[in-house]
């Protein structure tokens, strides 16, 4: 007998981390990104136990102990929606706290917001505002590692406009969705 099609099954979710280090744009053009997509935008920051939240205020860079259970509630959100797609931005700086995140959504794209140190450093001191002091900078970055030739994985350079890097974002989900 032939194996029944599932007329039911729809196309699957696309989710996407935006990922980088403090200051890199993740909450500007990850919010962006939602948007033109037509897609639920979350902040990470927003998912943070507040205890972290206190401990970066303060300026002391998270552990990974402090990490693993909000990396584990970032993994629910994007595995839990119920929407044609979701963009989260989360920091996702080691490749271990991916792997936490695609343990809960296999499929998930990761969108890296890459820069180099001075775009950072004047990115952060330009913005007011925001509970994340500049000098976690350096321990972000001593922090991040490279998303590898497999994972899935979009790479785009932030010295760019934000309308330049919404354009770049957009199309590389979109191919890495077709993939
Ligand atoms: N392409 C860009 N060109 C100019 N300014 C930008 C660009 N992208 C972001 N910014 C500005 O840089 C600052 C940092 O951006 P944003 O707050 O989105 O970073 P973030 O990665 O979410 O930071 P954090 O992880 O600390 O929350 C903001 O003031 C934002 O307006
Ligand atoms: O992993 C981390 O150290 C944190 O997620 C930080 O990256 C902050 O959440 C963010 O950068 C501040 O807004």
């Amino acid at each position: 007998m032939d194996t029944p099609v599932d007329t039911t099954a729809g196309t699957p979710a696309t989710r996407v981390i935006v990922m980088g280090v403090s200051g890199s744009g993740k909450s500007t053009i990850g919010a962006l990104v939602a948007d033109a997509m037509g897609f639920p935008f979350l902040d990470g920051d927003s998912l943070h136990p507040l205890a972290n939240i206190h401990k970066m205020a303060a300026g002391i860079p998270l552990d990974d102990s402090d990490r693993w259970p909000w990396l584990e509630i970032v993994g629910d959100e994007l595995a839990n929606t119920k929407a044609a797609g979701i963009v989260i931005a989360c920091s996702a700086l080691k490749r271990s706290y991916r792997d936490v995140i695609r343990a809960k959504a296999p499929d998930t794209i990761f969108l890296h917001l890459d820069g180099s140190l001075e775009v950072l450093g004047s990115r952060l001191e330009g913005r007011s505002g925001h509970f994340m002091p500049p000098a976690l900078l350096a321990s972000q970055l001593a922090t991040l590692e490279p998303l590898g030739k497999d994972e899935n994985a979009v790479v785009i350079d932030i010295s760019a406009s934000i309308t330049e890097l919404l354009a770049q974002a957009v199309a590389g989900i979109e191919l890495a969705a077709a993939r």
